[in-house]
């Protein structure tokens, strides 16, 4: 079994750690380093992996996760960079940092994936756009792609997409959340209680989700048959398109794009 190491285990970091242990990964073969002393005590006592210093973590890992945040990056790469071992694989999953970032900073060589998770895969539903950096093999990004499916879906991309890939899934499950915070909101308004304005939005939106996939039908066509002719749907929609709804959802995505893109440098 691999030695992983997570530099950072905070809301992301823990999600993965999490996901790679429920698939079978042993505690003992994982070691952490995170600064933040009251979520290190938590780590170490709700999944019973090694917390330590950074760079005993990464010595003899065979895979090697990044999961600060993007502007922590450099700082953690410096503490690291000579005790990263030959053959591992470094993982980053900070937002907007290039895989060109860390091999300057990394020795010569030395395989980096770039990864954009999500949240979902909390509950082992996430997405995950992978890319290779300069120097790692397909057998390498392959690896890394079995790793975190078994937390949720991957897709390798090109690196070049993964602004774009941030923008849809990384950030998205805030979009949704967003969105059904005003359809509970909505619903209240319309004079439900918010238990079970919640309950309707979050199975509505469980529902929906499913339809789409296993349906492999566009959305525009599903929401065409959800749209009566007259309706209440289409009372909604109306509204939602004289008041920029649409728009505005599609301009904040491509802000989230622009962000990444910013982070890069
Ligand atoms: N949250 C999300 O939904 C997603 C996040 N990401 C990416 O994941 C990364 C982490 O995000 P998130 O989990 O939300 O952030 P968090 O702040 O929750 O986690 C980062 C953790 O790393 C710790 N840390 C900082 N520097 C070091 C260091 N040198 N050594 C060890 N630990 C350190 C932080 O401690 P302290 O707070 O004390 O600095 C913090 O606990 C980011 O790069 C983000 O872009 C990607 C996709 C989705
Ligand atoms: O908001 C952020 O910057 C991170 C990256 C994608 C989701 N959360």
């Amino acid at each position: 079994m691999s030695t992983i190491a997570f530099l950072g285990a905070g809301v992301m970091g823990e999600t993965i750690l999490a996901a790679i242990l429920r698939a079978g990964q042993s505690p003992a073969d994982v070691r952490v380093a995170e600064k933040n002393a009251e979520r290190a005590d938590d780590l170490r006592q709700t999944h019973g992996v090694t917390v330590t210093e950074a760079l005993d973590a990464v010595t003899g890992a065979d895979v090697v996760v990044v999961a600060v945040k993007p502007q922590d990056v450099p700082a953690v790469l410096a503490d690291v960079a000579g005790a990263v071992s030959p053959s591992a694989t470094v993982v980053s999953i900070a937002a907007g940092v290039r895989t060109a970032t860390f091999e300057a900073a990394l020795p010569a060589g030395t395989a980096v994936v770039r990864a954009m998770p999500n949240t979902p895969a909390l509950v082992g539903e996430g997405m995950f756009g992978v890319s290779a950096g300069s120097s790692c093999t397909d057998a390498q990004v392959q690896a890394v792609a079995d790793l975190l499916g078994t937390a949720g879906r991957v897709v390798v991309v090109d690196e070049s997409l993964q602004d774009a890939v941030t923008a849809v899934s990384g950030s998205g499950p805030a979009y949704v959340f967003y969105l059904v915070e005003q359809m509970i909101a909505g619903g209240v308004e319309a004079g439900l209680d918010p238990a079970t304005a919640r309950t309707l939005a979050t199975q509505t939106l469980l529902g929906a989700a499913t339809l789409l996939d296993r349906s492999g039908d566009e959305p525009a066509e599903l929401r065409r048959r959800v749209t009566s002719p007259g309706g209440t749907t289409a009372a909604a929609i109306s509204t939602f398109d004289e008041t920029g709804v649409a728009d505005g959802l599609r301009a904040g995505v491509v802000a989230a794009a622009r962000r990444s893109a910013e982070l890069s440098g």
